[in-house]
């Protein structure tokens, strides 16, 4: 370091220091001001019926009580809310305490004569007079030049103008408890050095924040808020899930007064990466956003009455299966059902129904007809026809409430009700009792106690007994879902021109299924998207932008019903054609098929670049896959990829124990020992247990912790690891397992190895042998 580097972070420090103690005199204010509002919150907490009027007496006194538990109850939740934001305030100072910024831009405005130093951290500071910012909170518009540009002329957009001028400095820092650990000037890219010492650590159960080091094109992507729709198709490891969270945090800053994080939702590629990313956000000060995986909104939406398919087996059953006939068929029904053709099947469908009748179901109570499905089609059958089918719906439900009513009270003198009044509990002849001596003081007292009692008690078993029978109604359950979709089916007449050649083969098997009551997953969304177009459903209101990751799993169909889920989101999708592992075995067309993305205002972007591998490993992954040329390292070098030919199950065995051994000490702390199946990764797993420490990931786990994980690629995939070991390449034999093998590797960020327990996989062998190393 020369003289005037080392001045420069002396001064640098110098000025650490200073925002440290204005941090500390802003902590000690805060919790003084905390600790007044927590107890003043506990004090309401505890005398919160003493400074309530509580008088029942007359039913003016009755309204002021509920006015005055209101206000208090008001005043209570104010009080609490403010120290839940205090509390939040003093952890994000804390957070700045430990790290106050990362970077520093010098920015001179047009007009202006001096230079502003701009310091960049995870949000703002303001000196002790609250006039100027000591730290900028990285989101803010004026933070948006550390991202864009290099020193020289630079611009950055507010609300309402560009601010243009130019940038005098551009540096960067890292700081870790108070302390400057490094400092650089930064030119066009932000840090190569900084990214370095970033990527090179050790992978981690929980995804990182990247705020310090986000890249131009990825801070594009972030700070989008004009489009409808953004699409993002980056390549395995170019940021796009650190994209996703940025941009999350992103929004909850610039429209901090319109949506907080439950108006956000992420659908995830399995429960698993739920726990990887939780702590983004967190670590960012923001709360996390709803987050669910498609198909736990499948199972939310069947219950318990099917039996659903998960992709995952789906998956299993089209890499394992025999190649026969039946394969083929369902391979071809998928590969339709995806479509938005087959979707409009459905509609023409949904159409037709509108002028014809429904399928109902029985109202039944203990196998007794209360109301049969013919009467209830009778009632359906008269209405207008003009009406739309969930108004019609709706109808029959009021229509069916009250028959049903009228059927209670009919219900209440047969001799069941008398027999099972014996089978009541003390508490309830002790309520009709209380009831009965109620109703005694009120005018008519044409009953004795007796005989009020026994009304009282009849009353309240028939309820009890029609209860289940009201609910059904109200859930519209008098609907059959299953025998209209499976009328769908049955007819197939109902035709569009890429409606493939075997289609009455393909509807035999769906309905097959569907009478089982298992449903495909191929068929859930259909079945779904029936049902809501028959029932109508209220579109969600509250989510206003969601989140897609893995965006490649999804097909266009699957991506119009979302679509009318939430019909008033905004949406961001990042996928990767190459990764599409569950199409990939079939052709189906995915959400990135031209039609599905037909959407108001679109926005693509394309990165490139890849962060998570080494040089080595990349150049070795992109081999894999068709046009991999085109993907860019990030210069970061490691070892070649090591491929092990061994043929023998034993030798098989004792190579992949001894090359955990080996990674182990390297010091690589997270190791994956990736499989093509869950069979597979069974194998593994009971194949090194005795020699090694590791965890059989299935779909049912929760969480990845540090350690050696043996996984199915389908529940690695958004994840990384330091080293990956691919269990047995033999296993990836046909062209359509190339995009599941490319995912398996891609998942390495340090060292990759593929074994093999017979001939390696014909995939392989296109690979230059320069880009690896035989073992
Ligand atoms: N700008 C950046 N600065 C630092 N690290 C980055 C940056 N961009 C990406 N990374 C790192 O690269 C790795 C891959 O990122 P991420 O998982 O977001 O990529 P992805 O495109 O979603 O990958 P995949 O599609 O393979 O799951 C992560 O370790 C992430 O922290």
């Amino acid at each position: 370091m020369d003289e005037n580097q080392l001045k420069n972070l002396k001064t640098e420090q110098e000025r650490v220091y200073s925002i440290i103690e204005e941090i500390d005199r802003k902590a000690a204010k805060w919790k003084a001001s905390s600790s007044d509002v927590g107890s003043d919150a506990l004090q309401l907490r505890k005398t919160f019926w003493e400074d309530v009027t509580v008088n029942f007496d007359e039913a003016d006194d009755v309204a002021e009580t509920f006015t005055s538990i209101k206000q208090q109850a008001a005043l209570l939740s104010e009080r609490e809310r403010t120290q839940s934001q205090m509390v939040k305030q003093l952890k994000t100072l804390s957070q700045l305490r430990f790290s106050p910024y990362f970077g520093r831009v010098d920015f001179k405005e047009v007009g202006e004569s001096e230079a502003e130093k701009i310091y960049l951290g995870i949000a703002s500071l303001m000196d002790e007079q609250e006039e100027n910012f000591l730290v900028y909170d990285w989101r803010a518009p004026i933070s948006g030049l550390y991202y864009d540009y290099s020193p020289g002329p630079a611009q950055y957009e507010t609300e309402t103008e560009t601010i243009k001028g130019e940038m005098e400095l551009k540096r960067q820092f890292v700081i870790k408890g108070g302390k400057i650990k490094a400092m650089f000037e930064t030119g066009v890219t932000i840090g190569d050095e900084m990214l370095q010492e970033v990527l090179g650590n050790n992978a981690d159960t929980q995804m990182k924040t990247i705020v310090a080091t986000i890249q131009k094109e990825q801070n594009q992507i972030i700070r989008n808020d004009s489009s409808s729709l953004v699409v993002v198709q980056g390549v395995a490891g170019s940021g796009k899930t650190s994209a996703a969270m940025q941009r999350i945090a992103y929004l909850l800053y610039r429209y901090r007064n319109i949506i907080s994080s439950e108006n956000i939702m992420l659908f995830s590629p399995n429960p698993l990466f739920n726990s990887y990313v939780a702590t983004v956000l967190p670590e960012l000060g923001e709360e996390n956003m709803q987050q669910a995986t498609f198909q736990e909104y499948l199972l939310s939406r069947f219950g318990a009455e099917y039996e659903l398919e998960d992709p995952f087996e789906q998956m299993e059953y089209l890499l394992a299966a025999e190649k026969d006939e039946s394969r083929q068929e369902r391979v071809e029904g998928i590969r339709f059902k995806a479509s938005l053709e087959f979707k409009g099947l459905l509609d023409r469908y949904a159409e037709r129904l509108s002028r014809d009748t429904l399928v109902f179901r029985n109202l039944t109570l203990k196998k007794r007809m209360i109301i049969s499905k013919h009467e209830i089609a009778h009632y359906y059958d008269s209405l207008e026809k003009n009406i739309s089918i969930p108004n019609r719906i709706q109808m029959v439900k009021e229509w069916l409430l009250k028959e049903l009513k009228k059927k209670a009270k009919a219900e209440q003198s047969q001799e069941w009700v008398e027999k099972e009044i014996q089978f009541l509990d003390k508490e309830d002849y002790l309520e009709s009792y209380k009831q009965s001596q109620k109703k005694q003081g009120e005018a008519d007292d044409t009953f004795h106690d007796y005989e009020r009692e026994e009304k009282w008690l009849s009353e309240l078993v028939v309820k009890r007994r029609f209860k289940p029978l009201f609910n059904l109604v109200k859930k519209l359950k008098f609907i059959n879902n299953k025998a209209i979709f499976i009328n769908f089916f049955k007819d197939v007449s109902i035709q569009a021109e890429t409606t493939p050649a075997n289609w009455s083969s393909i509807c035999d098997q769906t309905v097959s299924s569907l009478e089982r009551k298992s449903i495909r997953y191929e068929d859930a969304t259909p079945f779904l998207y029936l049902q809501d177009l028959i029932e109508g459903r209220k579109s969600n209101t509250s989510i206003r932008h969601v989140f897609i990751d893995e965006a490649q799993d999804y097909t266009p169909f699957q991506f119009a019903y979302i679509k009318m889920l939430f019909p008033y989101s905004k949406m961001t999708l990042l996928g990767d054609i190459n990764q599409a592992i569950y199409s990939g075995p079939t052709g189906a067309p995915t959400i990135f098929a031209e039609a599905a993305l037909d959407f108001g205002e679109k926005e693509t972007y394309k990165l490139t670049k890849t962060y998570r591998s080494t040089r080595q490993i990349v150049e070795f992954t992109r081999e894999l896959i068709k046009g991999g040329n085109l993907i860019e390292p990030f210069n970061r070098n490691g070892p070649k990829p090591g491929i092990v030919n061994s043929c023998e199950q034993i030798e098989h065995i004792r190579t992949t124990i001894e090359l955990i051994a080996d990674l182990k000490e390297k010091g690589h702390k997270n190791i994956a020992i990736i499989c093509k199946t869950a069979a597979e990764s069974k194998d593994a797993f009971e194949s090194i247990r005795e020699s090694h420490d590791a965890r059989l990931i299935e779909k049912g786990t929760l969480t990845f912790e540090n350690g050696i994980n043996v996984v199915p690629t389908y529940l690695a995939k958004g994840i990384e690891f330091d080293a990956v070991i691919i269990f047995d390449s033999s296993s990836y034999t046909r062209d359509e397992e190339r995009k599941l093998l490319y995912t398996a590797c891609t998942r390495a960020m340090h060292e990759l190895y593929i074994l093999s327990r017979g001939e390696f996989s014909p995939l392989l062998t296109e690979v230059d042998e320069q880009l690896y190393q035989a073992i």
